[in-house]
């Protein structure tokens, strides 16, 4: 490897809700270290999913802040309320990543661009979702309609569902960041434990297969991570998860009808832990009723909010 052409650093992903920012994170990771739902904000935790190349390194950082509840506000007020989170969030990033959705741009775009542009951070535009417009026709003068007037690194329609358009997207993100060796090993994805991971890809599941009867309070907290040798297959990890929800009512929703929705949601939980870790994963999964968590801080601490 030509270390002197290698280029690394930190890349903001920031788009509205449901854009794809997950689905793009963890196509470029190459491995899911970020869920992704229909269902809009999914991502709770700021995440980082390191991506290693031939060429370089992309850290690629969540900016909370920066894309909850764009569209539904505007005025003044928000664009200084938004560019303050800005500021903090973008503290130190080299590169951004404006996530749009191919046909699309609305005012909460316009909002993260000239909070990246105040940021003073170069911006590369992802028009996502190429995948879904029927008349390609249309896309070329929609990517030069939002390009006009603006001040963009370059610009790239991608699927990245379908992981088309992701090669000269990387090309074109790593030339913006700084010449530097990797700052992660090559076989580093992420810096959240196995044992976050765990918990979200269980939380993702809860989402995906409850949608709109999925309580908003529930949790998923981890209470058991252990890694034991296994003769047949090697490494076997044994894995409790507790989900957490507030009413009795909310935990029959949650197992089911003779327990079949909780166990779909853990079958599917723990095939794409085992997918994710690489090995054989034993999971057990409970459901219990907390009242009122959702109001008591130390219990959100317990859980994991700042
Ligand atoms: N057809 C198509 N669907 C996509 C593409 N990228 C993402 N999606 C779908 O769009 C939905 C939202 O994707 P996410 O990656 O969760 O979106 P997000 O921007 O991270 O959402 P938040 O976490 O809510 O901010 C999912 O159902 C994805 O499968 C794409 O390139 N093509």
């Amino acid at each position: 490897m030509n270390t002197s052409a290698f280029h690394a650093g930190t890349v903001a992903v920031i788009g509205r809700p449901n854009v794809g920012k997950s689905t793009l994170v963890n196509a470029l990771v190459g491995a899911k270290v970020s869920i992704t739902s229909n269902r809009p904000q999914t991502t709770r935790h700021r995440l980082l999913g390191i991506a290693t190349f031939p060429h370089g390194q992309l850290l690629l950082v969540d900016t909370p802040g920066l894309h909850r509840e764009q569209s539904r506000h505007g005025g003044k007020a928000m664009h200084r309320a938004m560019n303050r989170a800005a500021r903090g969030a973008l503290e130190g990033v080299d590169a951004a990543m404006l996530v749009i959705e191919a046909g699309r741009w609305d005012d909460g775009d316009t909002l993260a661009y000239d909070a990246l542009r105040e940021a003073k951070v170069p911006v590369v535009l992802v028009v996502n979702q190429v995948d879904r417009t029927k008349d390609k026709t249309q896309l070329l003068p929609f990517l030069a309609e939002v390009s006009k007037d603006r001040d963009f690194a370059s610009v790239h329609p991608v699927s990245a569902l379908k992981r088309k358009g992701l090669e000269p997207l990387v090309e074109s993100v790593l030339k913006l960041l700084p010449q530097q060796p990797a700052l992660y090993a090559e076989d580093e994805i992420t810096d959240k434990s196995q044992r976050f991971l765990a918990g979200e890809l269980l939380r993702e599941q809860l989402m995906r297969q409850l949608g709109a009867e999925l309580p908003y309070a529930t949790t998923v907290e981890i209470e058991r991570f252990e890694e034991e040798p296994s003769e047949k297959t090697g490494a076997m990890y044994r894995i409790g998860a507790v989900i957490w929800v507030e009413r009795d009512g909310q935990k029959a929703i949650v197992i089911g009808k003779a327990g079949a929705r909780l166990k779909e949601i853990s079958t599917k939980a723990r095939l794409s832990m085992e997918a994710l870790f690489g090995c054989k994963v034993f999971l057990e999964t409970w459901v219990r009723v907390r009242e009122g968590w959702s109001d008591d801080e130390a219990a959100l601490k317990a859980f994991g909010y700042e």
